[in-house]
C-alpha cells in the first residue's frame, strides 16, 4: 500500500486489558499467559512498539494486575507505555484509558491527547503497521475505522422456545475485529454520551460513535490474523503462529575449509525447501551482529555454524556471544546449531564436545539464545554425504521450527 504521510499523523493507541479471561478458563487472565516465554500482552506490545508513528500506548488493566503489568513493562523493556486502572467491563476500561489522555494534561504529564487514538484489544498480538495505518488514516477522514472479516459462521436468531426464528445472508454481513481508529473527540465524546447500559453491555465502539457521534465508521478488510485470543486453543495457535514466523529466515555460517563448504551448500540446497529464506555465507563476511542482520533485513532468528573438527566449539561461541552482545533481539527466542563434521565409523562423540556444548547452550539460555548440537559424518561417498545431510536437514528444521527447549544443549547424530 502506498504509505500516507504517517509521519504527519498524531496518533496514540489504548490497549484494554483488563478481562479475567473466563472462557479460556486458565489460572490468570489469558494476556499475561506465556506464549513462547513471555507473557501475551507482551507480543501485543511488540506489535505497537514497531509503529514509530503511535506515540503513547495505553494499556489498561485490572486494578488487581496494575504492579504486576508494570513490572511486566519494565522486564521486557517496554517503551511508550503508560498504564492504567481499567473498569468491570470492557467499554469501561477503554473509556478510563481515554481518560488519561485528557487527565494527563491537566496533571501535567508528557502523555498528550492524540488527533487518532485507536483501540485494540491487548489479546490480539498480530496486528501488522499496515492495518494501523489503514485504521488511522480511514479515521482520520470519515471520523472512525476498523478493521473486519468475512464470517466463519451463519448468524442465525432463536425464538423464545429455543428454536430458529431466522438466519442472516451470512455475505451481507462481516465480523467486527480490531484495530478501530478514531478522531479522540468523537469516541470521547461518544463516551461521555452513552448509557450506563452501553457501557455495561456493549461490545462494539463502532456503534457507539454511530449512536452517540452520528459516525459511520469506514469499514476495511483486515487481515487473517487479527483474531482475538478468546480460548485456550487460541493460545496454542498463537504460540504456534510466533514459531511459523520465526523460523521463516536461516543463516548457515561456514568456515572456507572443503568439507564444510560441502556440507553448507548441501544443507543450503535440502533446507530451502523447508524454510522459506535460507543463506550461506563464510565467517569472513560478518563482523558484527548487524552485518548479520542486514543480511534478512533484521529478521533472522536461526543460525547454523558448521565447525569442521568434531571438538570445534571456537566458531559457535563466537557466533553466540555476537548474538548475546549484539542485542539482536530479545523478543523472540534466537536458535543456535552448531554443527560438527565427523569421519565415518568414528567412536563415540567426544566428551569435550558433548560438555562444551552443554555448558554454552546453559549460559545462552540466559540471553534467549537455544543452542543445539549436531553431528554429522562427513563422507567422501557422495550419496552417504547426501543421505547424512538429508537426515540433517529434517533435524534442523524441526530444532527451528519446534525450539524446544529440553533439547537445549544436546547433541544429536547423523
Ligand atoms: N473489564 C474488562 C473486560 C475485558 N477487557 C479487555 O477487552 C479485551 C477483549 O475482551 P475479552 O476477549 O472478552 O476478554 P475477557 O473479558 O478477559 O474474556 P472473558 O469474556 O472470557 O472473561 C481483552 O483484552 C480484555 O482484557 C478489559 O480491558 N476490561
Ligand atoms: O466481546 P468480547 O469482550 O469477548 O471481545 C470484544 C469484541 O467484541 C471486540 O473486540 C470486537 O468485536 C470489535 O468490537
Amino acid at each position: 500500500m502506498d504509505r500516507a504521510p504517517a509521519g504527519s499523523l498524531h496518533a496514540a493507541a489504548v490497549l484494554p486489558a483488563g478481562g479475567s479471561g473466563e472462557r479460556l478458563g486458565g489460572s490468570i487472565p489469558k494476556q499475561f499467559c506465556t506464549v513462547l516465554g513471555r507473557p501475551l500482552i507482551c507480543h501485543t506490545l511488540e506489535s505497537f512498539e514497531r509503529v514509530t508513528w503511535i506515540k503513547d500506548i495505553v494499556v489498561v488493566v485490572a486494578s488487581e494486575n496494575l504492579d504486576l503489568m508494570k513490572t511486566i513493562v519494565n522486564k521486557y523493556g517496554h517503551k511508550r507505555i503508560t498504564v492504567v486502572v481499567g473498569g468491570e467491563t470492557r467499554h469501561r476500561s477503554i473509556f478510563n484509558g481515554l481518560k488519561v489522555f485528557l487527565d494527563g494534561q491537566s496533571l501535567g504529564s508528557v502523555i498528550q491527547k492524540p488527533e487518532v487514538v485507536i483501540i485494540h484489544d491487548a489479546v490480539r498480538p498480530f496486528v501488522e503497521e499496515d492495518i494501523l495505518l489503514q485504521v488511522a488514516i480511514s479515521a482520520r477522514q470519515y471520523g472512525a475505522a476498523g478493521a473486519v472479516r468475512p464470517l466463519v459462521s451463519t448468524v442465525i436468531a432463536s425464538s423464545p422456545e429455543g428454536c430458529l426464528d431466522h438466519s442472516l445472508e451470512r455475505a451481507k454481513y462481516r465480523a467486527s475485529e480490531m484495530p478501530q481508529a478514531f478522531l479522540f473527540d468523537i469516541i470521547y465524546q461518544a463516551y461521555l454520551k452513552c448509557t450506563e447500559y452501553d457501557l455495561d453491555f456493549g461490545t462494539e465502539c463502532l456503534h457507539l460513535a454511530l449512536e452517540y457521534s452520528n459516525t459511520k465508521a469506514k469499514l476495511l478488510e483486515g487481515p487473517p490474523d487479527l483474531w482475538k485470543v478468546t480460548y485456550k486453543r487460541d493460545l496454542y495457535a498463537a504460540e504456534s503462529m510466533i514459531k511459523e514466523r520465526l523460523s521463516q529466515h536461516l543463516c548457515i555460517i561456514t568456515n572456507i575449509n572443503e568439507e564444510a563448504i560441502e556440507v553448507g551448500f548441501q544443507l543450503h540446497e535440502n533446507l530451502k525447501h523447508h524454510i522459506s529464506h535460507v543463506k550461506a555465507i563464510s565467517l569472513s563476511m560478518y563482523k558484527t551482529v548487524q552485518d548479520l542482520q542486514n543480511i534478512f533485513h533484521g529478521e533472522c532468528y536461526n543460525f547454523i555454524c558448521i565447525n569442521v573438527k568434531e571438538s570445534d566449539l571456537e566458531e559457535t561461541c563466537k557466533l553466540v556471544d555476537l548474538l548475546k552482545n549484539g542485542k539482536v533481539t530479545t523478543s523472540y527466542p534466537l536458535v543456535v546449531i552448531s554443527i560438527h563434521l565427523t569421519v565415518p565409523n568414528c567412536c563415540s562423540s567426544d566428551t569435550q564436545t558433548l560438555t562444551g556444548i552443554r555448558q554454552l547452550a546453559k549460559e545462552a539460555k540466559k540471553s534467549n539464545i537455544l543452542v543445539y548440537g549436531l553431528l554429522i559424518t562427513y563422507s567422501k561417498d557422495a550419496s552417504r554425504l547426501q543421505e547424512s545431510v538429508c537426515e540433517g536437514s529434517s533435524i534442523i528444521t524441526a530444532l527451528i521450527k519446534v525450539r524446544n527447549p529440553a533439547l537445549l544443549g544436546q547433541i544429536m547424530t547423523v
